[in-house]
């Protein structure tokens, strides 16, 4: 294959020296890297970037132009709200669903696509993290999401340590990455460094990096860069924007971007800024360092905007007519020759990579979701003690129930209600935030190709089964034998595979509505009523033989019916023998379990019949919740 000839748009100029940087030790990790390991060019030609809602449409980025080639470090700068994110987002091909693009992206002539994800890294502005994971945990999980399976276990500590060392991270291996509650934990700097140390872990050609020194003290920030800086000589491009850096952390990029609402001020090596600025009359103060300089002259002070829009468009305009200008468009006709000759690429995305097999991936997810459960205080430990504490107070207060005497039927019933609803209504609810709280942190992976949809949903399913199933677990046998049920061990292991099915059932459906509803307070608000249907048709308060037909139907929708009607047949089935001493008289006497169950238009015969209802209702709800969040993601 032809090597692509890569047009250096310094050569014509006496640029500042290289950085003498030893070649970083993240190359050796390239050997499985999801890139071959040849330069990448960046060009974008009038490139428009807009935002668009249902009542007004937005340009932020306003027809620019430019080109980064490999082997630079750019620092992308401009005053607060010119459009450098959104710029950055772009070129990553990391846009919102509210934003659109126009114009050409090319990557060695080759238009930007889905394959950046295997390309590219983007460390956000904004660090999401599962928090109670400890910095290995997670850099362990993020090693065998992203790196080649074929790569050891030890070969993945061995990369872990050396990036988390170079990072200064080592000694935090084993705290708690943290946010919220959680007393020790990362402060926001490492958590930075956290995030870089996670890009890293693919040895990325092209590194996007938004506002990576935000948060830094100015040792870390120079460390940081400087990484950068290293990785920038071993042919890596990588783009940073970024706010007031200092003197000598500005002085290690070597390419430089100003953006003014939207436009180009400036595209080019760092060191002729200065010269670009002079030109056209501003000259930078010796008490100014450059960053400092460019952002105050193009900014627009508050008071002052309409004098320093002035200015800033007059740069714009004298930068698209000046030589660098012309430079840059060298490189952007090129790339787009490139292209319009359908030239090979230079590169292949992913040529060697084998990527870890889909049930690994799930393994690695719900091993993370199922950490986060269980040292989440306020969820796992608390809940399955407040199950404990329900199901003695059941037990306690039906305390030796007799069902073969008159009394006693009413008992059973209020164990059976309070077995179906506490399995319900609970579950149901406390799961509607589980999909909302760690969507953005699934839309950023989801978005970087970490995994597809499905393989989030399923391991955060299959991170709850354990409480599914301990939850209800706790409940029966801490109630069942207090409460004086039937005693046969069949008759309680029925009951108990019933309940845990009925919770697995409600859960289902409280995931779909999560899923269904941009916030919990929305889901709550249909969800509520959609309860209430459900409650009334389960046949506890209503004989359903006589429910109205246009409501009737309801009644196969409803688990809360299907798990009454099961676990009254397991305590009445065969019951022929119900006492009728004391009971007053002109009241009448049930003398058997079939009484009691046509009592509430329930049918011995219906037990299988019930649990499968239950099954198609697990799978249905399961199966909308998938749909639902599917169809969440289409817009972001
Ligand atoms: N999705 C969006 N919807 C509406 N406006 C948006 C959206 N994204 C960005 N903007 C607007 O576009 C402008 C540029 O935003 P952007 O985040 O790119 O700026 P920035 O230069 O990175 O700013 P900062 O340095 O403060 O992060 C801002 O005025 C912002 O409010």
């Amino acid at each position: 294959m032809e090597e692509t000839p890569l047009i250096d748009f310094r050569s014509s100029r006496d640029h500042q020296k290289e950085l003498e940087l030893s070649s970083t030790s993240t190359e050796s990790y390239s050997k499985w890297s999801s890139a071959v390991e040849e330069g990448i060019t960046l060009a974008w030609d009038n490139l428009s970037v807009y935002t668009k809602t249902s009542r007004y449409q937005k340009r932020i980025i306003n027809g620019v132009s430019g080109a980064v080639k490999a082997g630079s470090l750019v620092a992308i700068m401009g005053s607060s709200g010119a459009g450098k994110s959104t710029l950055m987002s772009a070129l990553a091909h990391h846009t919102m669903g509210d934003t659109f693009v126009e114009g050409t992206i090319l990557i060695n002539g080759r238009p930007i696509g889905d394959y950046m994800k295997f390309l590219s890294g983007f460390m956000h502005q904004e660090d999401i993290f599962v928090p109670y994971l400890t910095v290995r945990e997670h850099m362990t999980i993020m090693a065998n999401l992203k790196l080649d399976r074929r790569i050891s276990s030890n070969e993945k500590q061995r990369l872990i340590n050396d990036i988390l060392s170079q990072l200064g991270l080592l000694n935090s291996i084993d705290t708690r990455i943290g946010g919220g509650d959680i007393e020790k934990s990362l402060s926001g700097g490492e958590k930075k460094r956290l995030a870089f140390a996670t890009e890293l872990l693919t040895d990325p050609q092209v590194l996007f990096c938004d506002e990576p020194t935000t948060g830094l003290d100015s040792y870390s920030a120079r460390k940081l860069v400087g990484m950068m800086s290293e990785m920038a000589t071993a042919r890596k491009t990588i783009l940073c924007t970024i706010h007031q850096p200092s003197s000598d952390v500005f002085s290690m990029f070597n390419q430089l971007i100003l953006i003014a609402d939207g436009r180009t001020a400036f595209v080019g090596p760092t060191y002729a800024a200065l010269e670009f600025f002079e030109q056209l009359g501003y000259l930078c103060p010796s008490s100014y360092s450059p960053a400092d300089f460019y952002i105050k002259t193009l900014s627009m002070m508050p008071g002052c905007e309409e004098d320093g829009g002035r200015t800033a468009k007059r740069i714009c305009d004298q930068f698209v007519v000046s030589d660098y200008a012309k430079e840059v468009e060298i490189v952007v006709r090129y790339e787009i020759h490139l292209n319009r000759n359908l030239i090979e690429n230079k590169f292949e995305i992913r040529k060697d990579f084998r990527a870890v097999v889909w049930p690994v991936r799930v393994f690695w997810l719900t091993r993370r979701w199922f950490l986060e459960l269980i040292r989440n205080p306020s969820l796992e430990s608390t809940k399955l003690f407040q199950r404990l504490f329900i199901g003695l107070i059941v037990g306690f207060c039906y305390f030796g129930t007799d069902g073969l005497t008159q009394k006693g039927i009413q008992s059973v019933e209020g164990i059976i209600f309070m077995f179906v609803t506490e399995n319900t209504f609970n579950p149901m609810y406390n799961v509607l935030a589980h999909f909302p709280s760690y969507l953005p942190l699934f839309l950023r992976e989801y978005k970087s190709g970490l995994y597809h949809p499905f393989t989030y949903y399923i391991s955060r399913i299959l991170s709850l089964i354990p409480s599914f199933l301990l939850e209800p677990i706790i409940f029966v046998v801490s109630a069942y034998w207090l409460s004086g049920l039937r005693s046969a061990a069949s008759t309680f292991t029925a009951t108990l595979l019933v309940v845990i099915l009925t919770m697995n059932v409600s859960s289902a459906c409280g995931i779909m509505f999560s899923n269904a509803f941009d916030s919990v307070p929305a889901a709550l608000a249909y969800l509520v009523p959609f309860d209430y249907v459900h409650m009334i048709t389960a046949g506890v308060f209503i004989r359903l033989s006589t429910l109205p037909n246009v409501i009737a139907w309801v009644k196969y929708l409803s688990w809360l019916m299907y798990s009454t009607e099961a676990l009254n047949i397991l305590q009445w089935k065969g019951i022929v023998n119900i006492g009728c001493e004391n009971q007053p008289e002109g009241v009448p006497c049930i003398q058997n379990g079939t009484q009691i169950l046509e009592m509430y238009s329930f049918s011995e015969e219906n037990l299988w019949k019930d649990v499968s209802g239950m099954l198609i209702l697990l799978i249905s709800f399961y199966a909308l919740g998938y749909f639902f969040l599917w169809r969440k993601i289409r817009r972001y």
